[in-house]
């Protein structure tokens, strides 16, 4: 069995009478990219605190590297970076001023913590820029060396926490990638919290969607989908023309080629909109439905399988969490 980094058993935490961690039971492998997805106040930002031993525990456990955080709570910052929304950094000072200060903070020895911070600054792509004045850096230039803050200390846990907000879309890419990169390099666990559906998709080999203090799914993208849509495993979207080369051919009416769909066995739905149709059904039925639509008289223009994305997945228990409530 995988070495698990983060395990969260029953974590539970209130704010009065608001619940804002519901009953969260989750575990994370060494070495693995975890997104945690959710809007504005799902409570991952509290599951992070927790996580770190930052804010009490009101039921439930969590551990991090084997080690409880909340009887160890030191020990625990000492294997996990984690980097804030906004990290802030003395602007007077150049970046690599402010690596080293960090390094200090970490109780890294001088000697030590130059060469470090001098690896890390190029790891991150701000060797170029490292003895600029921060004052001066771009906001993905303050989040890459927000990211070095993190790496210096040599963690096996990084804790990343909406990390991309206010960077432009090129900015977005490199520093996902960069992200990506050290994670396979150093065998470094990554728990990536973001409301950014295409984000995650792009970065994360496991998601957790989680909606008001609740985590509604977890799995591997793929497996999401099929949980979520296993009722109707696919879904058929096809185009419907007239046979125009054959105008004498007898043909049946829309209405009856639809009726003839839906007595298809494994069919659960169809849906008509003027020479579009969508069939769901529990089965591949691509072959049985071409051939009613030819043998009925009418040319098929498309016929193509939709697949399910992590937008359909991530509205879907959206929609789900709505009609609960
Ligand atoms: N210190 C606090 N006191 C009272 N309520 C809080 C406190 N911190 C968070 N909450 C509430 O707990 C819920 C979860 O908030 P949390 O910040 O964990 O969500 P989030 O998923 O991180 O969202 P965001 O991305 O907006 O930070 C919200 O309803 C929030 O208003």
């Amino acid at each position: 069995m995988a070495e698990k980094s983060i395990e969260i058993n029953g974590l539970t935490k209130k704010y009065g009478q608001h619940v804002a961690v519901d009953n969260l039971t989750l575990s994370i492998d060494k070495g693995e990219i975890f997104g945690l997805l959710g809007p504005n106040g799902a409570g991952k930002s509290t599951t992070i605190l927790m996580l770190l031993g930052l804010t009490e525990v009101d039921s439930g456990s969590v551990k991090v590297c084997g080690i409880d955080t909340t009887r160890h709570p030191l020990e625990v910052k000492r294997k996990v970076g984690y980097l804030p929304e906004d990290v802030g950094f003395y602007n007077d000072y150049t970046g690599l001023q402010n690596l080293l200060y960090v390094a200090r903070l970490n109780n890294i020895p001088l000697e030590q913590a130059q060469k470090t911070a001098l690896r890390t600054l190029a790891e991150v792509g701000l060797e170029e820029e490292m003895d600029k004045k921060v004052a001066s850096y771009s906001r993905g230039m303050r989040q890459r060396l927000g990211l070095a803050d993190v790496l210096i200390k040599n963690p096996e846990v990084i804790i990343l926490d909406e990390p991309t907000l206010g960077l432009d879309p090129e900015g977005v890419k490199k520093f996902l990638q960069l992200i990506v990169e050290l994670s396979r390099k150093k065998g470094i666990t990554v728990l990536f919290s973001s409301h950014h559906l295409h984000q995650v998709q792009q970065l994360c080999d496991r998601v957790g969607i989680f909606v008001k203090g609740k985590l509604l799914a977890e799995g591997k993208i793929s497996s999401l989908a099929e949980q979520l849509f296993s009722k109707n495993t696919f879904t058929l979207e096809g185009g419907i023309t007239p046979m125009d080369e054959n105008p004498n051919q007898a043909s049946d009416s829309l209405e009856e080629v639809v009726n003839k769909m839906k007595r298809i066995k494994e069919v659960s739905l169809v849906e008509v909109d003027k020479d579009h149709f969508v069939v769901e059904s529990k089965k591949d039925v691509s072959a049985e439905l071409s051939r009613l639509i030819v043998n009925s008289g009418y040319g098929l223009a498309y016929l193509t399988k939709k697949k399910y994305g992590l937008d359909d997945i991530y509205h879907q228990y959206f929609q789900e969490e709505e009609k609960r409530i």
